[in-house]
């Protein structure tokens, strides 16, 4: 009888949207100890920005874009990984030893963990090694009031790496340590700064998890996307930025992506926003994957599906008869002048 092949240690890493998930794996996958890993990476909106983040291992991350892994999307991430062991079968890939997978940042990972356990062939060539979630110091407590995915996400964790501890107070920081004790008492808890490839992919002990589906589902969220071949010039991405954020800021849960830049073509900017932080923008050496467009993702609160569009177009000098341009939009008394991007 041919002999059963080791089961591949896989290992889930959660946290809300903006947490730090893309940052901690960046760091680590540089470590030669994650030299074997694949790489699978979701997320909620219809075009992939994320995989495009995640540095250095471009050949070995794939995407999982178009919805999320617990609702929508869980008959691919069943392909998906089929697929995976296929190839690594077939010698088409590397023969990776172990899989880290990269939840949406909405994702409850209940039904997930669900459909590994359930599967019989994917129960047999995979084995779940930890559930490893991120938490951001700065706003994990407001996170988890507001949304019971985060909570489960921390709930369920073996391993909660604590991010933006550089950002957060001292009494933030106490706060969310305190609350992460309370919501995951077995979880061991690690500063998302100190934490190695090594403590990352480490099995955890076995334990029962509750992997029933929360019944809110994600609730009013909603995702909007856009890919353009526009350009917006330096000056008018600042002024983009700047209104998506004055106008649509509380309801703005996360906007991230590429964007084509007129002055500099053939490097895209990275924007980078989580709630009302936004990271200083900086351009890549190249495209990552080739593709020139400009490409965003806007998660939030009932965001209208044009919101991204629209305000793009306007910017990049689209206007359309329905649609304001720049200057229409910023001569309006509610606009922001006089402070922070706009100067
Ligand atoms: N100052 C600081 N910024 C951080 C830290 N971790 C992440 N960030 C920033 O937070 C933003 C979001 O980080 P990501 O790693 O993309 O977060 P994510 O969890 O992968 O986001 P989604 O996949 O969109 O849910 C980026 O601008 C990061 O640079 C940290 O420890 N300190």
């Amino acid at each position: 009888m041919p002999e059963r092949p080791a089961a591949i240690p896989l290992t889930v890493l959660t946290g809300f949207l903006g947490a730090g998930k893309t940052t901690l794996l960046n760091r680590l996958l540089r470590d030669p100890a994650l030299a074997d890993a694949a790489v699978l990476v979701n997320e909620a909106g219809e075009i992939a920005v994320d995989h495009l983040l995640v540095e250095h291992v471009a050949d070995g991350v794939v995407a999982l874009a178009g919805g999320c892994l617990c609702c929508s999307l869980r008959g691919d991430l069943i392909a998906t990984l089929e697929d995976l062991l296929r190839a690594r079968d077939n010698g088409r890939i590397p023969p990776f030893a172990r899989l880290v997978l990269e939840t949406s940042g909405l994702a409850d990972p209940g039904p997930i963990f669900q459909t590994l356990i359930l599967h019989p062939y994917l129960a047999m060539r995979y084995r779940l090694a930890s559930l490893v979630a991120v938490a951001d110091a700065t706003n994990a407590p407001k996170t988890v009031e507001d949304h019971p995915d985060a909570r489960r996400q921390i709930a369920m964790a073996d391993m909660v790496a604590i991010s933006k501890t550089d950002l957060a107070a001292p009494e933030d920081l106490a706060r969310t340590r305190a609350l992460i004790a309370k919501l995951a008492p077995l979880a061991s808890i690690v500063d998302a700064t100190e934490i190695d490839a090594a403590q990352l992919v480490a099995e955890a002990p076995i334990r029962a998890r509750d992997l029933t589906a929360a019944p809110t589902g994600h609730g009013a969220i909603s995702t909007v996307s856009l890919a353009s071949e526009a350009a917006l010039t330096r000056a008018s991405y600042d002024l983009f930025v700047e209104l998506l954020r004055s106008a649509h800021g509380p309801k703005l849960l996360r906007l991230k992506g590429l964007v084509k830049i007129a002055e500099e073509p053939d490097r895209p900017l990275v924007l980078q926003g989580v709630r009302h932080i936004f990271a200083e923008p900086r351009f890549l050496d190249a495209w990552p994957d080739g593709d020139a467009r400009t490409r965003l993702v806007a998660i939030g609160e009932n965001l209208a599906p044009d919101l991204l569009a629209g305000l793009y177009a306007a910017f990049a000098g689209q206007a359309a008869p329905d649609r304001p341009d720049r200057d229409a939009l910023f001569d309006n008394p509610l606009a922001p002048r006089g402070r922070g991007l706009l100067g």
